[in-house]
């Protein structure tokens, strides 16, 4: 109710209107607003306020650049720069990727060269494709970056390194000698977040901003390894971890609210040709469309909450110096920000066509969510490499599945139990420990299948990383197929321990089952290449899937209205509680800039010639057309 917080219409502001109100508002909130625990703002609000902001700033500021000091500095230096950074006394970003290199780390070419005579770092980006091009905040925001450069002493290369780097007086906020910085320019979404890019020509740091947790220089140039360097990558496993509830699963419920409330208002054409018209919601085809969408909304939420529960656990055996668990946390985060991106953004554009033209407009209040979750296919790791990421891990572990017992994740691989599917109903098919089981197999069968072909490859003479780009698709296939088996697990373990009314217990089982037969049903080529199910059981798989459809028609607006946003969060003229649609969009587009006058001035005078024509030639006086 805090007026300070209601959001202006976005689509109604110019990209600097939105950079500049989302500063304001993330700093009144962060700052004002919130109850803080120290730095971390705490209570009910700061969950409000991650639903309710569409718009932040400072994403990386508090999601990765704070939270690296954390990883990656000493004692020191966290007692140093993060009070400040806690505090917004200082704004710093994370800046990895560089205008030639996003992906490829081992490819970064800024450089930090160690001045033994002077104890400083001299840092440079030697030519354009080092420049660092992307980092969020960087542009018009940050006064400091968490810079990732090679680090150099002497001539040797020791690596990507973190450096804290001023980039900006902290004064008059003007870019410091040897420092060109600015913003990339409009994008696809994040309209209201400076992505900049940064040049650093021979600019200077003392030799304490290396962040010496992982390593260390000393004064004579001597270099100390002081853990395990994979750590240096721990800042991204923990975005792609937490990025799942907060870029996928949050967003994709709004779209997912949206569009079930607009379907349930939208009447358009006939089932009965002796009825009214219907909501489109009771076509089965948009109901297709909707609810398997929904489902997934929930499936995801579960699986994440399982992975943040890893990950926590993982960091706390890392502060006793244990990291075994590191190479299955890598490829269980890179494997579900990829599918699950990948899922989310598909499913969030699924639902905005089913809106039809208003879901086309911007007053639905879907383009934005669509754009803004594309872009989680591509940040905090490209999902392409994060699925050969999680599958270079799989193939490691189907091949020690032959000798050793797996446990975690990956166990399914050495489950050499007779997994064929006896489901003679479709009734069958809904049964969550049937639907665990198909998915368990599918995916050891696709790992498996991916493994064998390599291996036949190079017994044949093709060298190992040919075969392995050459059956890059079929290893793509194989961490999807993983990924598909962990949600579905973790969902239904999650559900059968949820402490819920039995009605509610019902309703989240069929969603959970109506998630893992539409993921089957899209992909049942391998469910019955690998031998899990027959054509037969496809079909029942078909009907299951149909059925549950119609059992969740009756509940599908409940159950988005179970998501409680506010219409201010969802900003949506289609997607409002009221359902008063129509008014809605036609107050919206009269609030258009383009309204503003009645006549828009500027257009006017290029038409005005023809249209005095026009008007002569009507009214009698006017020359025969030219035509
Ligand atoms: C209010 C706050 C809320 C916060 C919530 C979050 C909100 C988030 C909003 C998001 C806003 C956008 C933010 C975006 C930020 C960015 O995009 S930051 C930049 C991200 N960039 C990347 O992710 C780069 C991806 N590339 C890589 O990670 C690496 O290049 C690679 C692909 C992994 C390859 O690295 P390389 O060293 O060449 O490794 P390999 O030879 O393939 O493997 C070597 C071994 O290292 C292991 N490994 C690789 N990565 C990791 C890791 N991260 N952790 C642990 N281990 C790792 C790998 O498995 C290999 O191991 P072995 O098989 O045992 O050899
Ligand atoms: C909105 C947004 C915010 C961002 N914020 C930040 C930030 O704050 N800090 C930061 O450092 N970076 C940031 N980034 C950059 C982001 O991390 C990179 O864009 C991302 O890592 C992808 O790298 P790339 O752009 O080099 O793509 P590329 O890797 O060049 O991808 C191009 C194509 O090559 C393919 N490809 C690449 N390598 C392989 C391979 N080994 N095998 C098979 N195919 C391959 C990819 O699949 C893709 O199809 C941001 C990006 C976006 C879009």
């Amino acid at each position: 109710n805090d007026t300070s917080m209601q959001h202006r219409n976005l689509n109604h502001m110019t990209r600097e209107e939105r950079f500049s109100e989302a500063m304001r508002r993330t700093l009144y909130a962060l700052k004002v607003l919130l109850p803080r625990e120290g730095w971390t703002p705490v209570g009910p609000e700061m969950k409000y306020l991650a639903r309710a902001i569409k718009e932040f700033t400072f994403i990386i500021h508090a999601g990765v650049f704070i939270p690296c000091i954390m990883s990656y500095g000493t004692n020191e230096q966290i007692a140093k720069w993060f009070p400040l950074a806690a505090d917004f006394r200082i704004i710093g970003t994370y800046a990895q990727t560089e205008l030639g290199h996003g992906s490829f780390l081992r490819g970064l070419e800024t450089i930090a060269t160690y001045d033994r005579a002077n104890q400083e770092f001299i840092i440079n980006c030697p030519k354009i494709t080092a420049m660092k091009w992307w980092p969020g905040d960087m542009g018009k925001s940050a006064n400091h970056v968490l810079l990732m450069a090679e680090l150099v002493i002497d001539g040797k290369k020791y690596g990507m390194h973190g450096f804290m780097v001023q980039i900006r007086d902290l004064t008059t906020h003007e870019p410091l000698p040897g420092v060109t910085v600015g913003d990339i320019g409009a994008k696809l979404s994040f309209e209201s977040v400076d992505n900049g890019f940064l040049y650093l020509q021979n600019v200077r740091i003392p030799r304490e901003n290396l962040l010496s947790k992982l390593s260390e220089v000393h004064p004579d140039g001597t270099y100390i390894k002081k853990g395990n360097q994979r750590l240096m990558y721990g800042s991204m496993v923990r975005v792609r971890v937490n990025l799942i509830a907060h870029e996928i699963v949050m967003p994709l419920a709004k779209a997912c609210t949206i569009a079930v409330r607009y379907s349930a208002v939208r009447r358009q054409g006939l089932i009965n040709p002796s009825k009214e018209e219907v909501p489109v919601l009771d076509y089965v085809a948009q109901q297709h469309k909707l609810l398997p969408q929904v489902a997934t909304v929930f499936m995801a939420h579960f699986a994440a909450k399982q992975l943040v529960k890893m990950h926590h656990d993982y960091s706390l055996e890392v502060e006793k110096g244990n990291t075994s668990q590191l190479p299955e946390l890598h490829a269980l985060s890179a494997g579900m920000k990829a599918c699950l991106s990948e899922q989310g953004a598909a499913g969030a554009e699924i639902v905005r066509r089913a809106c039809g033209g208003h879901g086309y407009s911007c007053g639905s209040g879907l383009p934005f969510i669509v754009n803004r979750m594309l872009a989680t296919c591509t940040y905090e790791g490209e999902n392409t490499v994060m699925q050969l990421q999680c599958a270079r891990y799989l193939i490691k572990c189907a091949d020690q599945a032959k000798k050793d017992k797996l446990t975690g994740s990956v166990w399914y691989l050495s489950d050499f139990s007779n997994m064929s599917c006896t489901a003679q109903t479709f009734g069958d098919l809904q049964e969550p420990s049937v639907l665990v089981k198909l998915h368990e197999r599918r995916a050891k069968c696709a790992v498996q299948h991916a493994g064998k072909k390599m291996q036949n490859m190079v017994k044949n003479g093709t060298p190992a990383h040919d075969a392995w780009n050459m059956m890059a698709t079929l290893l793509i296939n194989a961490a999807r197929a993983h990924i598909m088996q962990y949600v579905v697990g973790t969902s239904v373990t999650y559900i059968s321990e949820l402490s819920c009314s039995a009605s509610l217990k019902k309703i989240l089982t069929q969603l959970c089952a109506l998630y893992a037969l539409h993921n089957i049903n899209s992909n049942c080529g391998d469910f019955v290449k690998f031998g899990c199910l027959t054509s037969a059981q496809c079909d029942l798989a078909q009907e299951a899937e149909f059925n549950l459809l119609k059992q969740l028609r009756p509940d599908a607006v409940g159950i988005v209205d179970s998501f409680d946003f506010t219409d201010d969060i969802l900003q949506s003229c289609l997607g409002a509680y009221d359902g008063n649609v129509y008014e809605r969009l036609f107050e919206w587009a009269k609030q258009a800039p383009m309204n503003k006058t009645e006549v828009h001035q500027d257009s006017y005078q290029y038409l005005q010639p023809y249209l005095h024509e026009g008007r002569d030639v009507l009214e009698g006086r006017g020359r025969n057309s030219k035509l």
